[in-house]
């Protein structure tokens, strides 16, 4: 039995057991057929479970909540969990609480975890949160918000009218429409947005009556040219939304709504506000830049004046940067970096205006080094390897030697703090030499550090090299290095048969020159065990790395077919680099 299906064994034990206490079981198979209730107790049951099992580190991680990996990234930042607590509102507030029910193991969320979430949202930006009296969804005020402000900045676009679809579904934009004259009562529009007063209950009043500030007259003063505090306050609060989207590159339809000239920024903000103010910011925010704006969503807002901006700094320095604590020796300490605290222009160059900045990803052993120091030569671009510069920190008599020896030699990360040292540092050096762009090698290897190096600057091409399994356990057992000339070699002969619709692959042992046979060493982290325990870091660490990039339509997925010989030439071709630079390259 694979480990899914005993999870899965054990998951339906432990439901059926508990369904069974509660007498629920018993109920439903007399009642027959009441299949909400049974959902929604199934959920209620496992939720249950989980809150038990979070304290029981014994059983199998399917019992802890399943959520996919979008999702969980989408709920590791924080627009993300804004945006799950918005929608935990909107169906707490229609009343959809099957839905809820289902939503909220779904994505893993303790039962009212949302509220809190909203409660900070909510008291970081004024919100009062015990209004009482008729009100609608949040997620309603933030999307009337901001078609209010579209609306506007339709109207101050210099005549040019934003074409529907740039902001809006036809569908949608033609409801709203509808819905504009009345927010109560519209035939063909949305249903009456308020709700008794009656039907409230005193704990949804508590709990959840933040959208209170939605205000009856909405409509009446849609038109006044002075724009009313909670349509600036939602507006702000979907542009953050809409902010943290833009910096985590997704494709986004309010983008492309063209923007009005940006006045400069008032002085009381924060940097990171004023960087991405001074790019992004309509002219209606320019009316609320106090606290409200995006300091809720950002992780690190630091107060500091406009003239420290870093538009100036190098590359080297803003990643470190953005890495807020860089205490090297406290593991455990690691602090959220401010990610975007060093975006600035002068990084996000276009790629015609300086060199390929490239990753490539790949498990242990699948020639990661090899493909990316070949293209290094060829391109003449830097081939930045952080597993190199871990090594060449563990050989210093530097103090962090002995630590990464330790995590180094069981197969383990480093931690981002330390990676994130040992590449600024690399790439401070080089820029000092006036190198430009990079091949980067082992990093990104988590998503935290994915995020970062998104945050700073602008990656142009991710290469997944893909090997199968069996192959890369024998290629890094028979990895030899040159200890004088750092030349990497292989002495495995590797010839797997195709089998199950998987090409077979052989690839022929890569031989030491003559001079370096004496001088040849083994990694100390490339033994059968250690091996194993990279592969399987790798697949729960860098493998969503994989993804993060998939997502923004910037991996290019290359199976290797053998060994170099065969290899080069079509990596070469999957890369668009012609073919005499492919023979000049292989020779
Ligand atoms: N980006 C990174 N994050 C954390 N640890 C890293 C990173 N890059 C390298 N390391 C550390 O250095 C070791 C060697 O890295 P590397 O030579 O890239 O190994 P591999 O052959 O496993 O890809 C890794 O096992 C890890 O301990």
């Amino acid at each position: 039995m694979d480990d899914y299906t005993r999870e899965m064994m054990d998951l339906k034990t432990l439901v059926t057991r508990t369904l069974e206490k509660k007498g629920v079981l018993a109920k439903i198979r007399w009642m027959g057929g009441e299949t909400a209730e049974l959902r929604a107790s199934v959920f209620e049951a496992i939720e249950e479970e989980d809150r038990v099992i979070e304290k029981d580190e014994g059983l199998p991680p399917a019992l802890l909540g399943s959520c996919n990996d979008r999702a969980k990234q989408l709920h590791a930042s924080p627009s993300g969990r804004l945006l799950t607590a918005l929608i935990c509102e909107y169906l707490d507030w229609a009343q959809l609480n099957h839905t809820l029910k289902v939503y909220l193991p779904e994505c893993n969320l303790q039962k009212d975890s949302w509220k809190a979430e909203l409660k900070e949202f909510s008291s970081k930006n004024g919100y009062d949160l015990n209004r009482n009296g008729d009100s609608g969804p949040l997620l309603l005020d933030v999307l009337e918000g901001f078609l209010k402000f579209e609306n506007l900045s339709q109207g101050r676009g210099a005549g040019r009218r934003v074409p529907e679809a740039e902001s809006l579904s036809n569908v949608e934009s033609r409801n709203i429409r509808m819905r504009r004259p009345s927010s109560s009562s519209v035939a063909g529009g949305l249903p009456p947005l308020g709700r008794p007063a009656s039907s409230l209950s005193s704990d949804r009043r508590a709990g959840s009556s933040m959208s209170g500030y939605r205000k009856d007259d909405y409509s009446r003063r849609y038109d006044s040219e002075e724009l009313p505090e909670d349509v600036i306050q939602a507006s702000a609060a979907l542009e953050n939304l809409q902010l943290d989207r833009k910096a985590r590159n997704l494709t986004s339809s309010w983008r492309t709504v063209k923007k009005p000239q940006v006045p400069q920024p008032q002085p009381i903000i924060n940097q990171t506000q004023s960087l991405l103010l001074l790019s992004t910011r309509p002219l209606c925010f320019q009316k609320k830049t106090t606290d409200l704006s995006m300091a809720v969503l950002l992780r690190n807002p630091k107060p500091i004046t406009r003239t420290t901006t870093c538009s100036i700094k190098p590359l080297s320095s803003c990643i470190s940067r953005s890495f807020s604590s860089t205490t090297l020796n406290s593991e455990t300490d690691l602090k959220v970096p401010s990610f975007f605290s060093c975006i600035s222009p002068p990084l996000r160059q276009e790629p015609k205006d300086r060199n390929v900045q490239w990753v490539f990803l790949g498990c242990p052993g699948v020639g990661k080094g090899t493909y990316a120091s070949r293209l290094s030569n060829l391109l003449g671009i830097p081939h930045i390897a952080t597993g190199d510069l871990v090594r060449e920190e563990l050989n210093s008599s530097g103090t962090l030697s002995s630590q990464l020896k330790e995590i180094v030699n069981q197969g383990k990360l480093v931690s981002d703090e330390i990676i994130i040292s040992l590449l600024s540092k690399r790439l401070e050096a080089g820029e000092a030499k006036g190198e430009s762009g990079f091949i980067l090698d082992g990093f990104p290897r988590t998503i935290r550090q994915a995020e970062i190096l998104e945050g700073v600057t602008d990656i142009d091409l991710v290469v997944n090299l893909k090997l199968r399994e069996e192959a890369l356990l024998a290629k890094c057992l028979g990895r030899r290095i040159c200890s004088q000339c750092g030349g990497n070699y292989n002495i495995a002969s590797i010839d797997i048969k195709g089998e199950n619709g998987k090409p077979g692959i052989y690839m022929a042992p890569l031989p030491a020159p003559p001079q370096c046979v004496p001088n040849l060493i083994q990694r100390a982290d490339d033994t059968k065990e250690v091996v194993k325990e990279r592969l399987r870091i790798y697949n729960e660490m860098s493998r969503p790395v994989e993804d993060f990039y998939r997502n923004r339509g910037k991996l290019l997925e290359f199976d290797l077919p053998g060994g170099i010989p065969e290899s080069w030439p079509k990596l070469l071709e999957a890369l668009n680099l012609d073919h005499e630079d492919k023979c000049t390259a292989a020779a």
